[in-house]
């Protein structure tokens, strides 16, 4: 090591010890500080009222009192949110105490003579006066030249302006649990070395941030801030999630005023992947957004008594139903723009015809009939939107209520129910009579009594009204398809209803039909959505389908929306047309980024899957060292219990933590665990496991989409098993599941797939176990 190198070794550890005593120091004044606002706070809070001389005898009084009240409130709000503030610094210093920073580079701006030290972490840290920083957060504009430069010429963009300047050095730092492991200067965007680092190291229970190795083209969907809709299109790997949720904490941070949380919808596939990313925006010190499936977002607005096909018995019906082809037609047909269209003549239709509505009775009574609805209904102007249509009935139905509870007031049934209320109730009448009338009376009591009773008697019936449920949108909408059709497809449509109609009348609706049910009854009702979002992220947004697009774009015209998605992953086969993904025509809407790096597995296993990709989007791998797959044929006679449990010791001997053997279809999955419950307790995964586990999982492929495994075993990679162009995608996204260590097994023939790949791609053998 040079003496040059050395004294920056020395200088680099130096200053590490005085960061991190700074960042001890600020934890232990911080730590004090709310010890004392603390106790302020309950202090403040036991002698709240001892401040505030009540007086109410005149108005002056009362609005004095009342003025006085809203300081005090005022003072303790303003203790509390100072209390709240430094929990959030702590916990912000206890993140850097382990790793205050990660990078820094040396900056000469190009109008300025100096040059400076930009140390880069996930949250900044500054010097007292708050003139200086010592470390900068990661996603400062300053910080950008970081991942997108090499040492030479750079520029970044503030808001204000484009910084030209030149960056004389670039260095990363390895710093673990507060102790330099590690320090490299580099003369690459970032260097190899700890990319490798981080991407050898076992699956995780959880998804970690990247902030550390993040890419150039990776940094271009982070900070991407002009089009409306940013799609990308990534390999399997390429860090399409990691990039998302950074960009997410991006957002974040830089729209702090007018981005908040609770406005950014990320949308995942299933729950397991859920849970999987769950830790990432901690991490990087933001709040969890509003995360959830788009199943559970769809059924949300939808009846609670229906029952709606899961997106995976969707999947399970496709892959093995008796029908499937009839079915896949009907997917790809109700799943079109087309059908959204439509929905639209019929809405139009209807509009004129009139809709259908429910009688609305009370006790058994009919207190308004469904046509005397509908005269009220025809009334109103022709030209008024559906859901202003059915806001006005709402109204006036809630009024017509308000008037009948009057006239039940007197009912008998309520005299009835006033000789079962208890001593406390007629207590409780008593002293709000008291409190509206000095001198009140026994009848003023027992009014008070009848109108609660009517009023709680009522409020069933007046919720349901506030819910629209006086429209029959279920009704009308199964009158779609059995006494309406398009024109110019009649013969079509009635082919394709004949299924729906047959769910509907069983209370289901099939999968491809929650989404168009859901605008259709929105249309009506009005849509009930989350409205204060303003971001939102579709992950796996390839298996959406265009109507799904089509709808989220009505329903959030306002907002930005990124989608991520890998068109090879396309397993739901039916969304792959048309889709966003896609390569677009130009549009000022939308921006395309496409990232063909893939990350997660090693260059062979990268290699091995790129010869059968379903489509020519480039993919290409990263550099990192591995064995070659094995393809290995197990003879019919063999023992295929002992060769799976064997396959599965192995790689545990061989210390993966996470081991998923992947199947096409969760019948194939229950097979297995039929075949070797009774030696091995099984982990299947299913469609309502909430959690990504460690250990050896059976899962079948639609559920492993967005996670990832130390190794993987394609238990079934045989010619009956995957041969179609359909199965191509499900193969795909099973084998580009695994990180370290790939294994498909076949017994007769191998899958044509396999055979597309070069012989010295993967490592071949022939298991002979005898039964
Ligand atoms: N810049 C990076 N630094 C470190 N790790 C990275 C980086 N980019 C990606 N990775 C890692 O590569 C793996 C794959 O990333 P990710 O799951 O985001 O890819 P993806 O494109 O969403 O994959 P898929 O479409 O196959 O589900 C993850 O383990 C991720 O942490």
């Amino acid at each position: 090591m040079s003496s040059s190198n050395n004294n920056e070794h020395i200088f680099e550890h130096q200053r590490l010890d005085r960061i991190l005593q700074i960042i001890e120091d600020r934890e232990n004044a911080i730590t004090q500080q709310s010890s004392k606002i603390k106790q302020e706070v309950v202090e403040f809070r036991k002698n709240f009222w001892d401040d505030i001389t009540i007086n109410l005898e005149e108005m002056d009084d009362v609005i004095e009192t009342q003025e006085s009240i809203k300081q005090q409130s005022s003072v303790l709000a303003q203790k509390e949110r100072h209390y709240g503030k430094n929990y959030q610094r702590l916990k912000q210093l206890q993140r850097l105490k382990s790793q205050p920073y990660f990078g820094r580079v040396d900056f000469k701006d190009a109008t300025e003579s100096d040059e400076n030290q930009i140390y880069i972490g996930t949250s900044s840290l500054m010097d007292e006066e708050g003139s200086d920083f010592y470390i900068y957060d990661w996603r400062a504009p300053i910080s950008s030249i970081y991942y997108d430069y090499a040492p030479g010429p750079v520029e970044y963009e503030t808001e204000e302006e484009f910084v030209k300047g030149e960056m004389t050095l670039k260095r990363q730092f390895v710093i673990r649990q507060g102790k330099m492991k590690g320090i490299f200067d580099t003369a690459v965007t970032i260097v190899d070395e700890l990319l490798q680092e981080s991407l050898s190291q076992s699956a995780n229970a959880t998804m970690k941030s990247i902030v550390a190795t993040i890419q150039q083209e990776q940094n271009r969907i982070i900070r991407h801030q002009g089009s409306k809709i940013l799609v990308v299109q990534g390999a399997a790997g390429s860090g399409k999630t990691a990039a998302a949720l950074q960009r997410i904490a991006y957002l974040l941070y830089h729209h702090r005023s007018s981005l908040q949380a609770n406005q950014v919808l990320l949308l995942s596939p299933n729950d397991i992947f859920s849970s999987y990313i769950s830790n990432v925006l901690p991490e990087l010190g933001e709040e969890p957004v509003n995360q959830q499936t788009f199943y559970n977002f769809l059924i949300k607005g939808l009846e609670s008594n229906l029952k709606v096909e899961t997106p995976f018995e969707q999947m399970e019906l496709l892959l093995i139903g008796e029908d499937k082809q009839q079915k896949e037609n009907a997917v790809k047909f109700f799943t079109s723009i087309q059908f959204m269209k439509d929905i639209q003549s019929y809405l139009s239709f209807i509009n004129k015809d009139g809709l259908q509505f429910r009688h609305i009775r009370f006790r058994n009574e009919l207190l308004i009939s469904k046509e005397e609805i509908n005269t009220y209904f025809h009334e109103l102007p022709k030209s008024m939107k559906l859901s202003n249509k059915i806001e006005k009935i709402q109204r006036w139905l809630l009024q017509k209520i308000k008037e009948i509870q009057v006239k039940e007031i007197a009912a008998n049934w309520v005299q009835d129910q006033m000789e079962l209320l208890k001593k406390e109730d007629y207590m409780e009448a008593y002293h709000e009579a008291e409190a509206e009338e000095e001198e009140s009376s026994i009848q003023d009591e027992e009014l008070i009594l009848r109108k609660k009773i009517v009023y709680k008697a009522f409020a069933p019936l007046t919720k349901s009204i506030k819910q629209n449920r006086f429209v029959h949108t279920l009704r009308m909408y199964t009158k779609l398809f059995n006494q309406w059709a398009p024109l110019d497809r009649e013969n079509e449509w009635k082919t394709y209803s004949k299924y729906v109609l047959c769910d509907l009348q069983q209370n289901k609706l099939p999968w491809e039909h929650a989404v168009a049910y859901r605008f259709f009854k929105g249309e009506i009702i009005g849509h009930d959505v989350d409205q204060p979002t303003r971001l939102i992220v579709i992950d796996e947004a390839q298996d959406y389908t265009p109507f799904q697009f089509a709808y989220l774009q009505h329903v959030y015209p306002y907002g930005r929306m990124t989608l991520l998605g890998d068109i090879n992953q396309s397993i739901y086969s039916y969304a792959s047309k048309d889709n966003p993904i896609q390569e677009q025509a130009d549009s000022k809407d939308i921006e395309r980024i496409v990232l063909t790096k893939s990350y997660r597995s090693t260059k062979p296993i990268t290699d091995f899957t790129t010869y059968f990709a379903p489509s020519n989007e480039g993919i290409s791998a990263f550099e990192r060292h591995g064995t070659l797959p094995s393809v290995i044929q197990l003879p019919e006679e063999s023992n295929y219990k002992n060769a799976l449990l064997e396959m599965i010791e192995t790689r545990k001997k061989e210390g993966h933590e996470t081991i998923a053997v992947i199947c096409k279809s969760m019948q194939e999955c229950k097979k297995y665990k039929k075949l070797l419950d009774e030696d091995v307790e099984i982990n299947l995964v299913r469609t309502n496991t909430k959690e990504y586990q460690h250990g050896v999982v059976f899962i079948p492929v639609y559920l492993a989409k967005g996670i990832e495994f130390d190794a993987v075993i394609i238990p079934d990679a045989s010619e009956t098993n995957y041969h179609t162009e359909k199965d191509r995608y499900l193969f795909y996204t099973a084998c580009t599941r695994a990180m370290h260590d790939l294994t498909t097994v076949f017994m007769d023939k191998p899958s044509p797939f396999i055979k597309e790949i070069p012989k010295e791609r993967y490592s071949f053998r022939t298991i002979f176990e005898r039964n």
